[in-house]
């Protein structure tokens, strides 16, 4: 019997989200149907491991679904006692910024789920870096019964007060649940008026880090 299965323009997904579960069961209910949308897309999934909060229930969803799921995690976090017994594959990571740094690299598009501090950074990190135009995936928050509307409401007075080009008004594609939020990131058209050019920022690494050689081996 042949499956029906929705082509994608993307592999894997990023999933940026709690380490807690919220205290309103509708989170736990977007976390469960976001795994089993990637499971139905075909898509992989990157996140930051452990089996805590939301992170633990779409992880397992995607990973009970037959989809990969990988785990990109700082060693200090490792303590089962603090992250819970991981699925799938696991990539030890040295720190939390080369940890973001993996999710990104691995990724074709990040989705933030209902999360804290951990979550907020994560998404605006990727965020900042779509507008300096260091990549240009596609950035989605999944604004679980409108839970993410004051930051919505924070980015439009940005937008208004000038600290937020209007053209970078929407590198936040939002939409209140899974399906319809893949869709919009499937039909995301990236901007392109980033001060710093993905190759000139990677070329300039590429010398920071030869020049950093030189200095040590002095
Ligand atoms: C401190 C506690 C649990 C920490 N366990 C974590 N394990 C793995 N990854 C984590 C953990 N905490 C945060 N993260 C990362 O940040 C995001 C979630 O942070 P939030 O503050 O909960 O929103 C998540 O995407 C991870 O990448 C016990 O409470």
């Amino acid at each position: 019997m042949e499956e029906n299965i929705v082509k994608s323009r993307f592999k894997r997904v990023c999933v940026f989200c709690g380490s807690k579960t919220g205290k309103r069961t509708c989170y736990s209910d977007a976390a469960l149907e976001l795994g089993q949308e990637l499971v139905s897309r075909r898509l992989d999934l990157v996140y930051g491991g452990g089996s805590v909060g939301l992170m633990g229930l779409v992880s397992k969803q995607v990973h009970g679904g037959g989809g990969h799921v990988m785990g990109i995690i700082p060693k200090f976090l490792m303590d089962k006692e603090i992250t819970g017994e991981t699925v799938g594959e696991v990539r030890l990571v040295a720190d939390m910024h080369q940890r973001k740094a993996e999710m990104a690299r691995y990724s074709d598009c990040f989705i933030a789920l209902p999360g804290g501090y951990g979550t907020l950074e994560e998404l605006l990190e990727v965020v900042t870096w779509s507008q300096l135009g260091i990549h240009d995936k596609p950035v989605g928050l999944l604004n679980v019964d409108g839970y993410y509307n004051s930051l919505l409401s924070f980015i439009n007075t940005a937008v208004e007060d000038g600290f937020i080009k209007p053209s970078q008004h929407n590198i936040i594609v939002s939409a209140p649940n899974a399906r319809e939020l893949i869709q919009k990131l499937e039909e995301y058209e990236p901007v392109h008026d980033g001060v710093v050019a993905k190759a000139k920022w990677e070329a300039e690494q590429a010398e920071f880090n030869a020049s950093l050689q030189t200095d040590i081996a002095r």
